[in-house]
């Protein structure tokens, strides 16, 4: 079966004033499929995001999202949509369970046979791990616990689309694995489509099955993390020792590398480690590469 893209820019453009901030960007997320959207402070992410959500208008190229221009996308196509915003902060009387029903009730007139909205509160605030302070007003919430009632928000409608700008800053690693198990759930049961970006490079290779690399409003990359990794040269280290002595190595085929190495010594290999380039090392470089150009 081939797969449904519900997402996607062509030779998408943004000018600011006499700046032009987004080059001919173009990338598409199928259905149920997440995607990362990395890259340097000011490389263009949140434009790119904004433009797609229907808040910025672009400049040039081509945007849609389930088979609308967001820039005239109307309630009904607004309500498929799913937006994590930063904190509700003027809501803070406002009690969770309280606020969740409330704006849920925003979108029992777009539930359909496929997907039922709203998500029912008490269900959606166990799914986001807040089920202790469901009673509690939203001003004496934690930082963490505000930013899993943000994601909350944005869920609420059960949307087709989810837009994740830097969505975990702030959590603790317990709550950021929480938030990774609901994404993926997301995505897997519920056939959502997610748009992250993040700074986390982590958070990137564990959820998203692609990653678009955006440096100075051009993508540099697009492939998975494993396919990025095979652009940059060197992408394997390994490390053994042999007679008390220890030894690392960086190298295209560390296969052959490792094969070669038992022929030679055989038994006296000890502590052998083959580490595929992180993320992190792979990112640098092609973020580094396209600077030089
Ligand atoms: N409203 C605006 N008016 C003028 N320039 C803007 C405006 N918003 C963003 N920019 C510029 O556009 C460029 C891209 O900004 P954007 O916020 O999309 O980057 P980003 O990749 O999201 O960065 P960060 O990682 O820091 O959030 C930056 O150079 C920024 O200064």
């Amino acid at each position: 079966m081939g797969k449904e893209c519900v997402l996607g820019v062509e030779q998408l453009q943004m000018r600011y004033g006499t700046r032009d901030v987004l080059h001919e960007v173009t990338f598409h997320v199928d259905r149920g499929e997440v995607l990362a959207l990395l890259g340097p402070n000011g490389a263009g992410k949140t434009t790119t995001i904004e433009i797609l959500e229907g808040f910025r208008l672009r400049s040039g190229g081509r945007a849609e999202v389930l088979g609308v221009d967001p820039a005239y996308g109307d309630e009904r196509w607004r309500a498929r949509i799913g937006v994590v915003l930063q904190s509700w902060r003027d809501h803070g009387k406002w009690r969770v369970r309280e606020l969740l029903a409330h704006l849920g009730s925003y979108y029992r007139a777009y539930s359909t046979a496929e997907v039922q909205r709203p998500w029912d509160a008490d269900e959606l605030i166990e799914a986001v791990g807040l089920t202790a302070q469901a009673d509690q007003k939203i001003k004496v919430l934690s930082g963490g616990q505000r930013r899993r009632l943000d994601v909350a928000i944005g869920i609420v409608g059960r949307p087709e689309v989810l837009f994740l700008d830097e969505p975990t800053t702030g959590f603790d690693p317990a709550a950021r694995h929480e938030f990774h198990e609901l994404v993926r759930r997301l995505a897997r049961e519920h056939g959502t489509s997610v748009l992250l970006t993040t700074h986390d490079l982590n958070e990137a290779d564990r959820l998203a099955e692609r990653i678009v690399i955006l440096a100075g409003g051009r993508i540099i990359a697009d492939g998975t993390a494993d396919q990025l990794a095979r652009r940059i040269a060197g992408q394997d280290e390994v490390r053994w020792s042999c007679d008390g002595q220890a030894f690392a190595k960086s190298m295209t085929d560390s296969t052959a590398f490792v094969r070669g190495l038992f022929g030679q010594y055989g038994e006296a290999i000890r502590d052998l480690e083959v580490r595929r380039a992180s993320l992190e090392n792979t990112y640098l470089s092609l973020v580094h590469e396209s600077e030089a150009r």
